[in-house]
């Protein structure tokens, strides 16, 4: 695997309470990566470390180094905005821009500078066919974005985030809001977009990280427990607390 994150000794605090400890693995390029551990055990507290969304919560202190690419994102001299523009993130509840369909994915163009209306419709085009959205929705590029359904606006959001050409994806329990039919178009959606993209993914639903995660890091109370292929953490973990996590014996 090609290493396109790699995080070493990661400690998370929010004031006093220390809620990441010593986290230390490496992420592969154009692979899924899923985050699994009871709530509370700090895997979208690591996922917000990953694009600094830390830095807004003023008790948040983060240590160690995070390298995208060999640089570490976690120096006091990054161009933060800069990293989010390479870091594209989608949210549990999708949330689209109160305006167009179209005006939601070429908010983050424009706000790049991208101002010719033929590249701006090339982007729009682009970013929802990469969203497995195009057909769904191009008639009707002038109607609300909240005017779809809850897998529409997902997959919206999506577009929104890949319109912007990042390098990585977060995603934060990405289908927790969607029914069924909806889950499955996003989590094809998911396998599809690593072609192009890193993926990782905060999920509560263990058959959800099997299906479409090349790799899983279990975590527990602020530590990594285990890291490895998906495939061999589901049939032959290593620690005895991954098997009963993932056997449902708690969390
Ligand atoms: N802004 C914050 N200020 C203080 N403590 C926080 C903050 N955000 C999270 N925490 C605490 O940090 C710990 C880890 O939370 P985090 O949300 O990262 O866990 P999680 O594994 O993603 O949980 P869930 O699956 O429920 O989303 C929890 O004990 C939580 O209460």
């Amino acid at each position: 695997m090609s290493v396109k994150i790699r995080t070493r000794g990661v400690d998370l605090y929010y004031g006093d309470r220390q809620v990441l400890k010593n986290i230390t693995f490496d992420m592969g390029e154009n692979m899924v990566t899923a985050f699994i551990g009871p709530s509370g055990c700090g895997k979208s507290s690591y996922l917000r470390c990953l694009n600094r969304m830390n830095d807004f919560i003023s008790s948040a202190r983060v240590e160690g180094i995070i390298e995208f690419d060999g640089e570490n994102i976690l120096a006091d001299d990054t161009d933060v905005i800069a990293l989010r523009r390479k870091v594209g993130m989608v949210f549990q509840k999708p949330n689209p821009f109160p305006m167009s369909i179209y005006d939601n994915i070429a908010y983050g163009p424009r706000l790049n500078g991208v101002k010719d209306k033929g590249r701006l419709d090339e982007i729009v085009e682009n970013s929802l066919q990469g969203a497995a959205l195009w057909d769904e929705v191009k008639d009707k590029l002038k109607s609300s974005g909240t005017g779809l359904s809850g897998g529409q606006q997902q997959r919206l959001c999506i577009a929104r985030a890949i319109a912007t050409q990042p390098d990585i994806l977060l995603m934060d329990e990405p289908t927790s809001a969607l029914d069924p039919m909806s889950t499955a178009r996003v989590e094809e959606l998911i396998s599809e977009l690593k072609r192009d993209y890193t993926v990782v993914i905060v999920t509560h639903n263990m058959q959800q990280a099997a299906r479409i995660s090349d790799y899983t890091a279990f975590f527990l109370l602020g530590d990594l427990i285990e890291y490895d292929r998906t495939a061999k953490m589901f049939t032959s973990p290593h620690d005895k607390r991954t098997e009963d996590y993932i056997s449902g014996r708690f969390g």
